[in-house]
Formats: structure tokens, C-alpha cells, sequence
């Protein structure tokens, strides 16, 4: 009897200092794996991602920043614009006859992005620069001069620490595209699957719409469709690119067909009363979209003056849309397949600028209103206008009547808009902090950042974790205190009998 009480008060696991040791290294494995299982399931301290996109417009280039959670996959790793910054001076297609100066044209807003991107993210940053219209129409014009401006552009922007990842054009089916991206992500509906907004793209060089289309397969007129699948969803998207239907080009072709018979006065019915100017044929004749239209032996400048006439500025316009031919089952203008426009739209680019200028952003007002706003405008004297808006540039202001009546006729004679489609239109110059336009869906696009696929999502949220694990943590805890009981009373029966 007493060699087995010898024996078991050897046991080391009946000592008070063994089982006191077991109990707190119980409790300590228990906090640490609360701790572990907590900490596994909640992000970690936020990293972010930058990227750069450039934009280089027919009328001016801007360069915007974009940043993202280094990690993949979470609910909130969404892609925002941090920073934009407006190149000096024209767009890079300009400099033909100078193309260094295109690339350092660029170097002011390349130093404001150095400042804005934290100094140990320049490396892995990557750098874009996508052409639009303007050179589009330079390469079309003098393909050498064209490469020449994108050697000197490279050559600025491989100065910086940047990753530079290349300048090139965009196809006109790419802008397209990639603004209806943007668009949609911004909105979060491609996450979601909703139904998608069409995109209305105004430039200086070239006009683009995009919208996605119940009845159409893409069948009809392969060139005019894209397809995506974006988180797990399906799209079969209309796109098409009118280049020289750019606000400042269809001005071009305005004018061109106004002066085919070479005269020294133009009366322009887009232009207001009172207003004048001397122009040069030549200027208003650089340009492919206008060169083969200039009059045998013209004078070398016209007189431009406005008659502010709305009604007529339109019957203008709509003389530089072909609506004769058309080879499929429905075309917009000059031939070009498109179905009916369906579902809402976002307008931006020079649709917003322009509509924004004249108030007339508000689509719930009818069309025969706005109509009616525009004609008022348009009959406005010139002397009015400058002493109303003496701070707006005099080029735009000059402008804005032909550019509202260009948009109202393109949006309800070219793409076919109704009165009731028009209401779905919004003019937009961002989305929550992003401005809308190609260059954000351009970087998404050739950073894989939208998967083909839905990410699975984590089938509990962290709250989720951090209650079931806790949960846990307890019952282990009860169940634990309830195993080394018998042990403590034990313990203290020995120290009793002690
Ligand atoms: N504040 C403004 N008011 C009116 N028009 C503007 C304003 N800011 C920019 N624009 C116009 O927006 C258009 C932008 O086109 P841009 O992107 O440069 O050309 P593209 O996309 O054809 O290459 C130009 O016609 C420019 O004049
Ligand atoms: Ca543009």
C-alpha cells in the first residue's frame, strides 16, 4: 500500500508544480491559436499596387494614376484614380514637325506621377501610354512622322523609374471597348453580373459607342463585336469607332462642305451672330479627314462669320451623315451596322464637357426642351457670350452651340436615339473619383485584372472566422478546465494531507 502511494506521489503528472504548468500551457496553446486563426483570416496591413496610363488624345494627352490593395481576390480590391495631371499644350500627333518635343511635352506630369507613386513602388509601376485618334490620323497621314513622335515619347518616358511598358495606338475598337470596361467596373456591375451601361465616347478626332444588345449575336457584322468573359459572365458587346466623327473633326467636315465652292465669306449658322474671324484654308484643309475635299484654287483665307441658327446649324450636320446605303438588316450612318440602342447609357469625354458648359446635362428634361434651350443659345449674340464668360477659353466658347447641336444630331439622327432612349442617357465626367474614359479598362485589361471567372469567395466573411473560432476557443477552454478537474482536486487532497 504505501509503495503504491510512493508511486504515485512520484508520477510526475501529480505533482501541484506539473499540473499548474500543464494549465497554463494549455491556456497559453489556446490564446495562440485563437490568436493564429484570427490573424490568418484578416487582411493585412493594406500594401498597394500603382499603375500609370497615359492618355494621348487628338486635342491633349493626360496622364492618370491608378492604385489598388496589393492583395488579390479581397471584396474591397478595387482599382481608384489617385491622380490625374493635363500635359501642357497640344496632343502628341501635333508635333509632327518636332517630335522631341512630344516627348518632353510629357515630362512635367511625369514628375508630378514620380512624387505621387511612394518612391520604393517606381520599379514594379507599370507605364502606358495609349494613342487615340489624332495619330491615328497622323499614321494614316505620314506613317514616319508618326513613329518618329512614338520614338520620342519613348525615349522621355524610359528616362523615369517607371516600369514602361510601351506606347502604341488603340484600335478604335479598343477605345471603344475599353471605355464600356470602365465604365462597368466602376458601377460594379460586371462583379455582379447586372445589367451593363452602355458607353458614349466624344473626342476631338474620333467618336466611339459600345453597348451591350439582348437581340444581337455579333453575327451581322463580326468587326463591330467584342466578346469578354468577366467574372464568370458572358458578353457579346457592339462597338464602333467613327474616325473623324470627333467633335473638332466633324467641325472640319462641317465647314469643308459650307466652303466647296470657295468662298471668301462663310455664313455659319453654328456660330453666333456677331462673331468673325479671318481663318486659313489651309489650317482648316490639314487634315485627312477633310484634305481630298479642298477647293481647286482657293484663296488663301475666309472669312468666318456666325448667323447663330440652330435649326439650320442642323440641317448643316446632318448633311455630313450618309444615311443612303446600308447592307445590313439596320445601320447607323455611313453604312456602319448598329443595332437599336438599348438599356442606359453613360456619356462622357466631350459629351460631358459641352453638355455640362450649356446645362443641358439634365436627360429627364424632354428633347423638345433641350432643343429649345440649344436654339436659344445658338441666337445669342457673340458680344453676349464672351462678356458672359469671360474666363472660358475663346476657342471652346466659340464652339459650344455647333458641339451641342453636333451631339444632339449624332445621338437622334446618327445612333437613332427616341425621345425615351435619350432620358436613359447620363452625361458623366466620373465615376466614384474615376474619371470615365478607356484608360482605366485598358490597364485592368493588360493587367488581368478582371478573371474570367468569379474568385470563390471565402464562404464566411472575417467576422464569421473570428466568431467561430472564438466559439471554439471557449468549448476547448470548458472542456479542458473540466479534464484537469479531477486533477486539481487531487492536487489539493495531497496538499491536504500534507
Ligand atoms: N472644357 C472643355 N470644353 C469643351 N470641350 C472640351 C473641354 N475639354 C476638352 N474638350 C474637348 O474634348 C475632346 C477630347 O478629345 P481627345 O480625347 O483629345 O481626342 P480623341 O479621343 O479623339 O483622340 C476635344 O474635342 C476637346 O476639345
Ligand atoms: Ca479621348
Amino acid at each position: 500500500m504505501s509503495a503504491q502511494r510512493d508511486m504515485k506521489e512520484k508520477s510526475p503528472w501529480r505533482t501541484p508544480v506539473t499540473i499548474i504548468i500543464i494549465t497554463v500551457i494549455g491556456v497559453i496553446a489556446i490564446v495562440a491559436l485563437v490568436t493564429v486563426a484570427v490573424l490568418q483570416n484578416k487582411p493585412l496591413s493594406q500594401k498597394y499596387k500603382y499603375g500609370i496610363v497615359l492618355d494621348a488624345g487628338s486635342s491633349h494627352t493626360a496622364l492618370y494614376i491608378y492604385e489598388w490593395p496589393a492583395e488579390k481576390d479581397n471584396n474591397t480590391g478595387r482599382v481608384e484614380q489617385t491622380h490625374s495631371c493635363k500635359v501642357q499644350g497640344p496632343g502628341i500627333s501635333a508635333y509632327a514637325s518636332d517630335p522631341w518635343k512630344a516627348g518632353e511635352s510629357l515630362t512635367d506630369c511625369m514628375h508630378e506621377a514620380q512624387q505621387k507613386v511612394p518612391r520604393n513602388k517606381h520599379e514594379e509601376t507599370p507605364l502606358y501610354l495609349g494613342a487615340t485618334a489624332g495619330m491615328r490620323l497622323l499614321n494614316m497621314e505620314n506613317s514616319s512622322a508618326s513613329d518618329q513622335v512614338f520614338q520620342a515619347v519613348e525615349e522621355a518616358l524610359r528616362q523615369f523609374q517607371f516600369s514602361f511598358q510601351g506606347a502604341r495606338i488603340l484600335s478604335g475598337q479598343e477605345e471603344g471597348a475599353f471605355g464600356w470596361v470602365t465604365v462597368n467596373y466602376l458601377d460594379d456591375r460586371l462583379k455582379q453580373g447586372l445589367e451593363t451601361t452602355g458607353a458614349l465616347d466624344l473626342g476631338g478626332a474620333s467618336t466611339q459607342i459600345s453597348f451591350v444588345s439582348s437581340n444581337y449575336d455579333g453575327s451581322e457584322s463580326p468587326k463591330n463585336s467584342v466578346t469578354f468573359r468577366l467574372y464568370g459572365n458572358d458578353y457579346n458587346l457592339y462597338t464602333h469607332s467613327f474616325l473623324c466623327y470627333g467633335k473638332d473633326q466633324a467641325l472640319r467636315l462641317t465647314l469643308a462642305q459650307q466652303t466647296l465652292s470657295g468662298p471668301v465669306i462663310i455664313s455659319d449658322p453654328c456660330f453666333h451672330k456677331g462673331y468673325t474671324k479671318i481663318k486659313n484654308y489651309a489650317d482648316l484643309y490639314d487634315s485627312p479627314c477633310v484634305s481630298h475635299r479642298k477647293p481647286q484654287g482657293a484663296p488663301a483665307t475666309f472669312n468666318h462669320t456666325g448667323t447663330g441658327n440652330f435649326q439650320q446649324c442642323q440641317e448643316q450636320i446632318k448633311r455630313i451623315f450618309n444615311f443612303t446605303y446600308c447592307k445590313y438588316s439596320r445601320c447607323s450612318f455611313n453604312g456602319i451596322f448598329q443595332p437599336l440602342v438599348q438599356g442606359p447609357f453613360g456619356a462622357f469625354s466631350a459629351y460631358y464637357f459641352v453638355m455640362d458648359f450649356l446645362n443641358l446635362t439634365d436627360t429627364s428634361e424632354p428633347l423638345t426642351e433641350v432643343k429649345d434651350k440649344l436654339t436659344k443659345y445658338c441666337a445669342t449674340l457673340w458680344s453676349e457670350i464672351t462678356a458672359q464668360h469671360h474666363t472660358v477659353k475663346e476657342k471652346y466658347l466659340a464652339e459650344y452651340c455647333f458641339a451641342g447641336t453636333y451631339i444632339l444630331t449624332l445621338l437622334t439622327e446618327g445612333y437613332n436615339f427616341t425621345s425615351e432612349s435619350y432620358s436613359k442617357i447620363k452625361y458623366i465626367k466620373q465615376i466614384k473619383g474615376s474619371d470615365a474614359g478607356w484608360t482605366l479598362g485598358y490597364m485592368l485589361n493588360l493587367t488581368n485584372m478582371i478573371p474570367a471567372e468569379a474568385p470563390d469567395s471565402p464562404p464566411l466573411p472575417h467576422a464569421g472566422y473570428v466568431s467561430i473560432v472564438t466559439i471554439m476557443a471557449i468549448l476547448l477552454f470548458i472542456v479542458f478546465i473540466l479534464s484537469i478537474r479531477p486533477l486539481w482536486s487531487r492536487c489539493s487532497k495531497q496538499l491536504h494531507i500534507v
